[in-house]
């Protein structure tokens, strides 16, 4: 071969070679376009043909518009609050008792409802069926809220329930005694507009969710279990509906909870040797320790967006963006690393990228002249449902990385199994269907709860556990929650008793139209 001719052979070639490359990558945007402009999830899942079962109607005059209110601003006023395991304003707890029985006399006195107090506090409701072969669901809610301290920033005192241009301030209001006053209120309005249902259902009312609900909630199952109870589906707190919180998205997302962040939260502890603080050895406890909980900090744990359920919540919601988001949502196979990137700018969306770490206490020192002996920090992680929680604790030793830094596995569980959301799916469709009839804007899709609840206990009574409740969140409101001046419109509140007061009607219903009908109609 000449020289000319191989020179000749290796342009050909590569010829060859850039113009397939230019096919692939054609072909790849091809299919890439073609997904954005037929990529609707939802599309062939509107069920048809609802059997009618709301047949009481959900208006509410004035009378019961200023009596709801009173009844949700009283209960907002009981601080109920829990501090630990064993720090629980009992006093609150018993008063919050005569509270509910005072403000639904029908809900206590009805014979269609039975009631019982487990474990001092929390309650549980039985409402049975009239058919038998209806396999019962159940509502929960939580009585007990977080500490909060006017000083930090409120606009009104955290137990005051005052209202501000049409909100009600006060520690509850979105977390979680919306949902405990709306539920019992519905029931209330219900039972005196002559309602039976037809299906059996349980309402049950936490009063240690958040200091992990294992006396509440877990005693409740135990009720459940030896009665030999099986549940069609459970809802409880955790997602909400999403108003101009997720950028680009067209008009407000429902996201129903599906599952929820497993949770570690490991203590870690130095011990040295107490003694003069004339005398300091070139490292403390807490400089020690200070630099174990600077190195987790600054090491996140990797970004997993997209290979969790929280894909689903875009898939889901893809056509209701404009383009190019549009066409990013409707690729996430190529796209959810770079979105993974974008959303761990801001803590609120960061969560659902990766398992969070926070730093939630820090402890050490006596007196300023005594080298302290113990220094202990407290961490909290959200394990994203693509990892363990054996998996998220190797990743802390390692990048703790010392071994003078002891650790300790406090409290921790797995992420919660992922719950049916397919058009068969009856919990899923029902509350969406309620949903839909109520805010017809809006759109419902998937998520995943980033803090936990107490359904969490209940994964042995219901194979589908749903986490939602239709409490508007707007551009800063997420930071409300555990946070100052949590809220909610008195106009949401009713919105939330007129949820449930329909939510009940439609689980009447005996089985879901079939997904096809939609198509087929004449
Ligand atoms: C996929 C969604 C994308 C963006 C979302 C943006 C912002 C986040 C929005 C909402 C966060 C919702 C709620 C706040 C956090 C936790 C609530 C969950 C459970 C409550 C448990 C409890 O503390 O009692
Ligand atoms: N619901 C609270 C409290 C809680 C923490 C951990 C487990 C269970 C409940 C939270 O998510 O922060
Ligand atoms: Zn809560
Ligand atoms: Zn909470």
């Amino acid at each position: 071969m000449t020289e000319r001719s191989a020179k000749l052979n290796i342009l050909k070639f590569v010829k060859i070679v850039s113009f397939s490359l230019l096919l692939v990558i054609l072909g790849f945007f091809v299919a890439a376009t073609v997904r954005t402009l037929t990529f609707d999830v939802n599309a062939g899942l509107q069920l048809a043909h609802w059997e009618k079962t709301n047949n009481i109607a959900s208006d509410i005059n004035q009378h019961q518009r200023e009596e709801l209110l009173a009844n949700f601003r009283d209960a907002i006023r009981i601080p109920t609050v829990s501090t630990t395991e064993t720090q629980l304003n009992t006093t609150a707890l018993r008063e919050f008792d005569s509270l509910l029985r005072k403000a639904f006399p029908t809900v206590f006195s009805s014979h269609l409802v039975q009631h019982e107090v487990v474990a001092n506090y929390s309650h549980l409701f039985w409402v049975p069926g009239s058919d038998l072969a209806l396999v019962p669901y159940m509502l929960l809610a939580h009585i007990d809220v977080v500490p909060a301290e006017e000083r930090d920033g409120w606009e009104a005192p955290p137990f005051s329930a005052k209202e501000i241009n049409g909100f009600i301030y006060g520690r509850g209001t979105i977390d979680n005694k919306q949902s405990v006053m709306g539920i019992l209120q519905a029931l209330e309005y219900l039972l005196i507009r002559g309602y039976s249902p037809r299906r059996g259902f349980f309402i049950g009312l936490g009063h240690d969710e958040e200091v992990s609900g294992f006396q509440g909630a877990m005693n409740i199952v135990r009720v459940l279990k030896k009665k030999g109870v099986q549940l069609a589906f459970v809802l409880d707190e955790g997602l909400a509906v999403l108003d101009g919180v997720i950028s680009g998205l067209q008009g407000p997302a429902a996201l129903i909870g599906i599952s929820e962040k497993g949770l570690a939260t490991v203590k870690l502890s130095v011990s040295k040797a107490p003694g003069h603080s004339s005398m300091p050895p070139s490292e403390s406890s807490i400089g020690i320790l200070a630099g174990a909980v600077k190195r987790l900090e600054e090491n996140p744990m990797p970004r997993l967006f997209g290979e969790g359920p929280e894909r689903g919540t875009f898939e889901h919601l893809a056509h209701k963006f404009r383009l190019p988001l549009k066409f990013v949502m409707s690729n996430m196979w190529l796209f959810s690393p770079l979105l993974g990137r974008v959303m761990e700018r801001r803590p609120d969306t960061n969560a659902f990228v990766r398992t969070t770490t926070a730093i939630t206490m820090f402890n050490s020192g006596v007196k300023v002249n005594i080298l302290p002996s113990q220094a202990e920090a407290y961490v909290n992680l959200r394990i994203h449902s693509a990892q363990s929680l054996q998996e998220v604790l190797e990743l802390i030793q390692s990048t703790v990385g010392d071994e003078r830094v002891k650790m300790e596995l406090v409290d921790g569980f797995d992420p919660l199994p992922v719950s049916s959301y397919d058009e068969t799916s009856f919990g899923f469709q029902i509350i969406k269907k309620t949903v839909l009839d109520q805010f017809p804007q809006v759109t419902v899709a998937p998520g995943i709860c980033i803090g936990n609840t107490d359904s969490r206990h209940y994964t042995d009574l219901a194979k589908d556990i749903y986490r939602f409740a239709p409490t508007w969140f707007r551009p800063g409101d997420a930071q409300r929650f555990h946070g100052i001046n949590e809220r909610i419109s008195k106009k949401n509140y009713e919105e939330l008793v007129v949820f449930y007061f329909n939510l009940i009607q439609n689980c009447d219903i005996k089985d879901l139209p079939s997904p096809h009908s939609a198509g087929h109609e004449l």
